[in-house]
Order: C-alpha cells, then sequence, then structure tokens
C-alpha cells in the first residue's frame, strides 16, 4: 500500500519534471546575430578582471569583494550628481528617490563586511604581501565620495598626481558645490537668511558647523508641515550619513579584527588612522540640532 503511494507520487513528480523541461520552451537559442545578456552587460570584460597575485584560495573574494564595492561606488556617484543638478533646478521629488537609493546601496556595503569578515587573519596574512603599496586609500571614487558630500581635502590628491583621469575629477569635484552645499542654497532661496560668506566662494574646504544654517535647520524642524520638502530633505541626508558612519564602523572594527594595529599597506598608521576618520562629520547642522528640538 504505501509502496503504492510512492509509486504515485513518483509519477506525478515525474509528470512534473517533464512540465519544468519544457517551461522554457520557446527562449531563444541562437545570439549569433542578436545581443545577448553577457553582450549588454559586458561580462567578458567584468569577468576577466580578476587576477589573483597570490596562489591562495582567498584572493578571490578580496578582490570580488573590492570590485563589487568600486561598482557600487560608481553608481553612488552618478546618483548623487544628478541629485546635484537636480537640487540646483529645485527639482526636489527626484533628488529624494535618488537620496533614498544611495543610502540604500551604503546600507549594502555596510553588510558586504559580513562576507570580507569570514576571511582570518592567517588567511589575509598570506595574501598581504602580494599588495604591494596598493590600498583603499587610493581609491579616487571614494575620495570623490567624500568630496560630494563635503568632506574636502585638497592634499589626498597628491595621491593621484600620476594617473591624469582620477586627478581630473577629483580636482574639479573639490572645487564644485558638494551636495549639502546645494541643500544650504536651497535653504537661502526658501528665504532663510544664510551668512553670504557660506553661500560663495571657495568650495574646497571641508564643511564646518555654521550658526546662520544651523538656524534655518532648526526652523524647518519645528514648523515641518510649513516646509514639508525641505524637512524631507534634511532627513534623506541624515538617512544617508547614518550609513556612511556604520560604513566606516565596519571598515575599522573589520580591519582591527583582521590586522589589528599593524601600519597600512598604503602607509597611514592603520586602525588609529581609521577611527579619525569616524569623527567625520558631513552634515553637522543637521545633527548639531537635535540637541535643541
Ligand atoms: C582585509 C580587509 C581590509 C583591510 C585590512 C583594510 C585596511 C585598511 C587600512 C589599514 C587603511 C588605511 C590606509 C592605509 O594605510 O592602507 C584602509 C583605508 C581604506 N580602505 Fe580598507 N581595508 C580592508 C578592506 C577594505 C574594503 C573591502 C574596502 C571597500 C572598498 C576598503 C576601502 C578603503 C578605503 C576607501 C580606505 C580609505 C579611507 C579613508 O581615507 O578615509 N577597505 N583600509
Ligand atoms: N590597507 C590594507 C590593504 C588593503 O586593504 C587593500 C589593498 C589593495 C586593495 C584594496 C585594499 N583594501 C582596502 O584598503 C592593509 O594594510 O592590509
Amino acid at each position: 500500500m504505501s509502496s503504492d503511494t510512492t509509486k504515485v507520487d513518483n509519477k506525478d513528480s515525474n509528470k512534473d519534471d517533464n512540465k519544468d523541461d519544457k517551461a522554457w520552451h520557446g527562449a531563444k537559442m541562437d545570439f549569433s546575430d542578436a545581443m545577448s545578456y553577457g553582450d549588454y552587460l559586458g561580462l567578458d570584460r567584468i569577468l576577466t578582471a580578476q587576477h589573483p597575485r597570490s596562489p591562495n584560495h582567498n584572493e578571490m573574494l578580496f578582490i570580488i569583494q573590492h570590485q563589487t564595492s568600486e561598482l557600487w561606488l560608481k553608481l553612488m556617484l552618478h546618483e548623487l550628481q544628478a541629485v546635484r543638478v537636480n537640487m540646483r533646478a529645485g527639482e526636489l521629488p527626484p533628488a529624494f528617490k535618488m537620496l533614498a537609493r544611495v543610502a540604500r546601496i551604503m546600507d549594502q556595503l555596510v553588510h558586504a563586511w559580513d562576507v570580507l569578515a569570514t576571511m582570518t587573519p592567517p588567511e589575509y596574512t598570506a595574501i598581504r604581501p602580494y599588495l604591494g603599496a596598493s590600498s583603499g586609500f587610493q581609491s579616487h571614487q571614494y575620495r570623490e565620495l567624500e568630496f560630494i558630500l563635503g568632506n574636502k581635502n585638497a592634499k589626498l590628491l597628491d595621491v593621484h598626481k600620476t594617473a591624469p583621469p582620477a586627478f581630473e575629477i577629483l580636482d574639479r569635484e573639490l572645487r564644485l558645490p558638494s551636495v549639502y552645499d546645494e541643500a544650504i542654497m536651497l535653504l537661502a532661496r526658501s528665504g532663510f537668511a544664510i551668512a553670504p560668506e557660506r553661500l560663495s566662494g571657495d568650495w574646497t574646504a571641508p564643511t564646518t558647523s555654521d550658526e546662520s544654517v544651523k538656524a534655518a535647520w532648526l526652523g524647518v524642524y519645528k514648523d515641518p508641515s510649513r516646509h514639508w520638502a525641505l524637512y524631507e530633505l534634511a532627513e534623506k541626508l541624515v538617512d544617508l550619513e547614518t550609513a556612511f558612519r556604520f560604513w566606516r564602523f565596519r571598515h575599522v572594527t573589520t580591519v582591527e579584527r583582521i590586522i589589528g594595529f599593524k601600519t597600512g599597506t598604503g602607509g597611514t598608521a592603520g586602525v588609529s588612522y581609521l577611527r579619525k576618520m569616524l569623527d567625520v562629520v558631513l552634515f553637522p547642522e543637521l545633527f548639531a540640532l537635535r540637541t535643541e528640538l
């Protein structure tokens, strides 16, 4: 009896298997004259760009972790450049959508540390001698992200002086108003009194807290319904900065877990340098005002 049941079940599942076999019926199979998935995505280039230098199994993880991070950085920069254009044009809803996307990408990069943290100190020690003086410190896309968010530092351009395209891009970004500078210009255009020196001139300096800006954001937070768009903008920026802080924290804790307090391959003190970066505040007034609400 029970074997009969089994038989019937098998028969049924075989039938289902047959159905599954045909599920792809009609799929195009010949791409000799048509663009395929791999063609569209340039997979021949992306999937042949992993060149481990050590004989160690774990180097593939290290390479792919960084390559995928650079792709996400590329998308973040693409979105933030459009955010800036939209803010300048007063088109806030599309800017909100893009800012939300950037914060979610940053969250994804925060969680990506879980994958890298599966690499133990001995595993990394086997790879590290093959990295030479290379380091994330030299990531021009990361530096551009810091700059577009207002954490400017002209001295950090030096590392790119022998790589002309990256140098030019960073030099240009250094001189442009950041996304946060654009937000402050919006405050001014909405009628808030912003100190004139905060609205013009040298954009190459890192963001510092300004009393007039803080007073303006306070005005927004004290009457959200009257200034809804600015309120929404402020909260989107706070979301993004919060995700970025988590990323910095996961970086320094993962680095400490893997290399302890060794000097970095890029020449900095390592963990103590990365710990200092935890003090960076991208949008200072947006955090400072909270004490006063
Ligand atoms: C085993 C994993 C990692 C270790 C041991 C490590 C270590 C370090 C160290 C020591 C520094 C300081 C600069 C130096 O002297 O080299 C640094 C900077 C940096 N790393 Fe990593 N890192 C790791 C993974 C990553 C990953 C996955 C990324 C993602 C793209 C990354 C991005 C960066 C960036 C952007 C900087 C510059 C930070 C700044 O200037 O504020 N790192 N890293
Ligand atoms: N700075 C790291 C090396 C490192 O992590 C790294 C090396 C080459 C390419 C990307 C890297 N990732 C981030 O810094 C170290 O000191 O071990």
